[in-house]
């Protein structure tokens, strides 16, 4: 069974003519890492938003034939109390800036400890044991201290592995990375892409990663869709769409991937 399956998502702001997303079909299967490309504007961030419904209701509007189904259910007519029970336990996602979502004045183990408290019945003494453990399966050297830390005493790279223990920590099916990686440094990028690549394998979770890299779209996913003014023009393997894309977009996308030359 499919996990999520978008169906002519259409999202407009205010009463704009031109949509943000014009009726995209998207699907994200089992233990699947799927990719969505495109520059600035495309529409890759409010898909992303709008299968967690983050999206501000109050200043955009699905369109009325648009389906978000997780696991069959469609999230765009889900009620908030459905969206709670999912919304961290089921799907999670983590975000470019983990600053925006780490509050300064907390240490991170007990931010990290609330997520998973709000999320389950366990004691104290258990959720602890399960964020160190978690910070170590997100490949934090020294668990313990991290836990006691400030989030501005983490370089950045700790900090995004911090986020990526919070959102797995409650073994969701589905993570959504939104530029994830983008704010690293390449070395580091490399080494938290390494992480989740583990993570997605041992837990047979499925990924969404939201980049305008195709570096990232290379090494991790297995199909991709390539978004460009709130259409999708063109998806399939990774492997098919890098060696033989079909739309004029796409191999301009490849094209601007600087290479170094040969010699
Ligand atoms: N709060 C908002 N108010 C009005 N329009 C918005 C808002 N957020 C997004 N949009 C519209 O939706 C379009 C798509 O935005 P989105 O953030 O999904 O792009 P993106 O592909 O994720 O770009 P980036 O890589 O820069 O994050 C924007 O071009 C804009 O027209």
């Amino acid at each position: 069974m499919t996990i999520l399956d978008i169906v002519g998502l259409r999202i407009s702001f205010g009463e704009s003519s031109r949509p943000a997303v014009a009726g995209i079909n998207l699907k994200v299967g089992p233990g699947e890492r799927v990719g969505i490309i495109g520059e600035s504007g495309s529409g890759k961030s409010v898909t992303a938003m709008s299968v967690l419904r983050l999206n501000n209701e109050r200043i955009m509007r699905y369109g009325e034939n648009s389906k978000v189904l997780y696991r069959g259910d469609d999230l765009l007519s889900a009620n908030e109390k459905t969206l709670r029970g999912i919304r961290g336990s089921e799907i999670s996602m983590v975000f470019q800036d983990p600053m925006s979502v780490l509050n300064p004045v907390f240490k991170v183990g007990a931010q990290v400890l609330d997520v998973l408290r709000t999320h389950g019945a366990q004691s104290k003494t258990e959720a602890k044991a399960q964020v160190i453990s978690s910070f170590g399966e997100v490949g934090i050297h020294d668990p313990e201290r991290v836990f006691g830390q400030y989030p501005h005493e983490l370089s950045g790279g700790m900090r995004q592995r911090v986020m990526i223990a919070m959102a797995i920590a409650t073994g969701p099916n589905l993570l959504i990375a939104d530029e994830a990686t983008s704010a690293l440094d390449v070395t580091v990028q490399a080494a938290v892409l390494n992480t989740l690549d583990r993570l997605a394998e041992s837990r047979e979770m499925s990924v969404l990663m939201i980049t305008h890299d195709m570096g990232v779209v290379a090494r991790f996913c297995d199909r991709v869709y390539v978004m460009r003014g709130g259409e999708v023009v063109e998806s399939g393997d990774v492997e098919k769409v890098l060696t033989s894309p079909s739309h004029e977009y796409t191999r301009s996308l490849l094209a601007a991937v600087p290479r170094l030359p040969r010699d």
